[in-house]
């Protein structure tokens, strides 16, 4: 029986040589947003080790939207060139590259990089984060500013400017960071978002800004390319954002243009249990695609090759994404295609080193 790990998988005019997602991972490497060398092994090791798509970490659209100030970054375009210098390497070993696109929000750091090779935190002219509502995420984090409509118009912009920079660069798939409590989750959730105006309050307001966000890259971006976006399925908090909520979003984004749903869960409040346990978030990609039909990726604790090929197999997602194992093991699709005996598409020499 062939594997459906390793059975090429579609989205739009995208074919990836299998199933397996390199999840996005800050590498905390970068000076001013720009890829560097780190970058260049990290990434280019993992198509090397047969990986289908690989997701750049989150990369911000702002300097002010980073979650560390070692952030990549695509807000200017000098950004292009080292990233450009990477995809084309990913491209030559058989595998795609993807750039999640991220704005941090009220999680942001508000070290702000000075001209030189230091930081300057807050008091001495840091960032202020922004987010839907001047409320912080826990007591050690700064008091956010709220956006006002421009500041949101901007906010929209900006997404959109650095899915024009993605495709200069070379990627081939964007996904857009919308869950861990960064900003396009802060508005979607209750428990962050308590504006009163037309970007709070009912769903169809908290909605709005990820709406407009995947319609402005989605008219930026070919057409015959992926947009993915990441959510946070459920805050696992009484009163936040649920899995109903997450299938009724699901299918509003896939009218805006997503092609894919990558559900992950958590990140809006401190503190909070989750029962993290294998494939522990893999019920929520398996609900939003049967109810709102739309394609899904399974993230969370998966670990072995029988785990994301059953993944597959019974129809919980479409796609399964790796983070910590593929940062354990590059090769993590080479020992699984051997577990699993697939016939896997690989660069020559391991086809060789194969047999
Ligand atoms: C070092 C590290 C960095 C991460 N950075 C990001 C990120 O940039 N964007 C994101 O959406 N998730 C990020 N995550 C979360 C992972 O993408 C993934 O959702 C999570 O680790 C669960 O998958 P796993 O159990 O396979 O590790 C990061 C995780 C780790 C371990």
């Amino acid at each position: 029986m062939s594997s459906l790990l390793f059975t090429p998988y579609s989205l739009r005019g995208l074919t990836l040589r299998n199933r397996i997602v390199v999840s996005p991972m800050c590498q905390y490497s970068s000076e001013d947003g720009f890829a560097n060398d780190w970058h260049f092994v990290h990434l280019g090791s993992r198509a090397v080790g047969g990986a289908g798509l690989i997701l750049f970490e989150a990369t911000a659209v702002v300097p002010e939207g980073r979650i560390s100030p070692q952030d990549l970054g695509l807000w200017k375009d000098e950004h292009i060139a080292p990233l450009a210098r990477i995809t084309r390497f990913i491209d030559q070993h058989g595998a795609v590259a993807g750039i999640q696109l991220a704005h941090a929000g009220r999680k942001a750091s508000t070290l702000r990089p000075w001209e030189g090779d230091g930081l300057v935190p807050p008091a001495q002219g840091g960032w202020t984060p922004v987010a839907p509502s001047p409320v912080r995420f826990s007591d050690s984090y700064p008091q956010p500013e709220a956006l006002d409509e421009a500041g949101i118009a901007r906010v929209v912009k900006a997404f959109a400017e650095a899915a024009g920079r993605a495709h200069a660069a070379g990627f081939r798939a964007v996904e857009l960071h919308a869950a861990h409590g960064y900003l396009l989750h802060e508005f979607l959730s209750p428990l962050s978002n308590q504006r009163q105006d037309r970007y709070g309050g009912t769903f169809d307001n908290r909605v709005r800004l990820v709406r407009e966000v995947v319609q402005a890259v989605r008219a930026r971006w070919p057409e015959q390319l992926p947009l993915l976006v990441r959510i946070s399925s459920t805050d696992w908090v009484e009163g936040g954002w649920t899995a109903e909520d997450s299938v009724a979003l699901a299918k509003l984004l896939a009218q805006d243009g997503a092609d894919l749903i990558d559900c992950s869960t958590g990140g809006i409040a401190p503190g909070v249990k989750i029962p993290a346990g294998p494939g522990y978030q893999t019920v929520f990609a398996e609900r939003v695609r049967r109810e709102a039909g739309v394609p899904t990726a399974a993230v969370g604790l998966i670990r072995s090759a029988f785990q994301a090929e059953h993944i597959l197999r019974t129809e919980q997602a479409d796609l399964v994404v790796l983070a910590r194992e593929l940062l354990r093991d590059p090769y993590w699709p080479l020992r699984a295609a051997r577990e699993l005996r697939a016939d896997a598409k690989w660069p020559q020499q391991y086809a060789r080193a194969k047999d």
